[in-house]
């Protein structure tokens, strides 16, 4: 079977455009812009390319931008104040800082800084909590895009058999959460979990997110299974430098249903989110009904 492929470049760029329509009518009806604050500590090249794709894209939907870049030795003490000066701005509707940040930051102190309505990453704790038990909240983006296009793809999710491969804050447990919440039965394996493999082949949906090139080979994966590859790996390959998955690709698209590529997968749909999250941050500080389709 060769797999379809999932277009998160495409869908991507159609919730954006469902953004920048809810930007236009809070500026025509309330003459409200909504805008994201991006927090950048330190000089990782790769934190710097996200930054920058971010802020492009934040200013052609109709948000304002505002890019805070601290250097790499900025004390914790200034950071705090930083996003205690953008928790009190209201111009400022969603407040992302950049991971990982520099050793000597405390990154759970930091990101429990940010005040939980405008933290549009979903990463305070508040926030975790809020999602674990059901209740509105800001969603992790990453696994917001990859639960759109499981829904797109798919309809229902219902009782359908989930493996989330990784744990992280950031990605695993969330993705977990609202593949839950969907009423999948969910699966998370590890660097602990015993025979991966076979883990791995019970899955109707299947979720990478281990930060191993090309880890998961097309034998682990179920006749018709989907596979959503979270994976950002840059690796050197006959002399040139390439963006690979957690999944190799090409084994994995012949017995995948349906497989998210990389480039142009998971990625650009967790940006598209991150505005969605900004939009959504927004409607709710002003009391304003939030848009449909956009969250969870
Ligand atoms: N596309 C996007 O928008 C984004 C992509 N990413 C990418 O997703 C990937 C994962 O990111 P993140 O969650 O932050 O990574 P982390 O390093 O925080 O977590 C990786 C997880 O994978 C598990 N793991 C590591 N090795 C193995 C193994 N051999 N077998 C099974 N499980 C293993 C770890 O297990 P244990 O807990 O036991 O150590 C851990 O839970 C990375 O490639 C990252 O670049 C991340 C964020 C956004
Ligand atoms: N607070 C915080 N929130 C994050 O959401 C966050 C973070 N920190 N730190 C780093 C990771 C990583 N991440 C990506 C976003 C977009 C692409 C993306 O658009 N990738 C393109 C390729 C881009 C390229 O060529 O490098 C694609 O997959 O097609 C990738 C990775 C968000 N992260």
């Amino acid at each position: 079977m060769a797999a379809n492929i999932i277009d998160g470049k495409a869908f991507a760029a159609t919730v954006r455009e469902k953004v920048a329509g809810h930007v236009t009518r809070l500026k025509e009806e309330h003459d409200i812009t909504p805008g994201l604050a991006v927090v950048l500590v330190g000089e990782d090249p790769a934190s710097q390319v996200y930054v920058r794709s971010k802020g492009k894209q934040t200013v052609e939907v109709g948000m304002n931008s505002f890019e805070h870049k601290l250097d790499a030795e900025t004390s914790e003490a200034d950071l705090l104040a930083l996003i205690d000066k953008l928790n009190n701005d209201p111009t400022v509707h969603g407040i992302l800082v950049q991971l990982p940040l520099p050793k000597h930051l405390d990154e759970d102190l930091v990101i429990n800084s940010i005040a939980p309505e405008k933290d549009v990453d979903g990463f305070h704790i508040s926030n975790v909590g809020l999602l674990g038990t059901g209740q509105k909240s800001m969603v992790p983006c990453t696994p917001l895009g990859c639960l759109m296009m499981l829904r797109d793809y798919h309809g229902s999710l219902s009782g359908m058999d989930a493996v989330v491969i990784g744990r992280s804050n950031i990605v695993g447990k969330p993705m977990a959460q609202l593949l839950l919440g969907d009423s999948c039965t969910v699966t998370i394996a590890h660097s602990r979990t015993k025979d991966l493999p076979e883990v791995v082949r019970r899955a109707d949906i299947v979720v990478a997110a281990v930060g191993r090139p090309e880890m998961v080979p097309g034998d682990w994966i179920k006749e018709g299974a989907t596979v959503i590859d979270v994976g950002i790996n840059r690796i050197e390959r006959d002399g040139k430098n390439k963006l690979v998955g957690d999944v190799d690709f090409a084994s994995c698209a012949e017995r995948a249903g349906a497989i998210t590529p990389v480039p142009g997968g998971v990625g650009p749909m967790t940006i598209a989110c991150l505005l969605a999250n900004t939009v959504t941050a927004c409607c709710r500080a002003n009391n304003l009904a939030e848009p449909e389709g956009l969250t969870a």
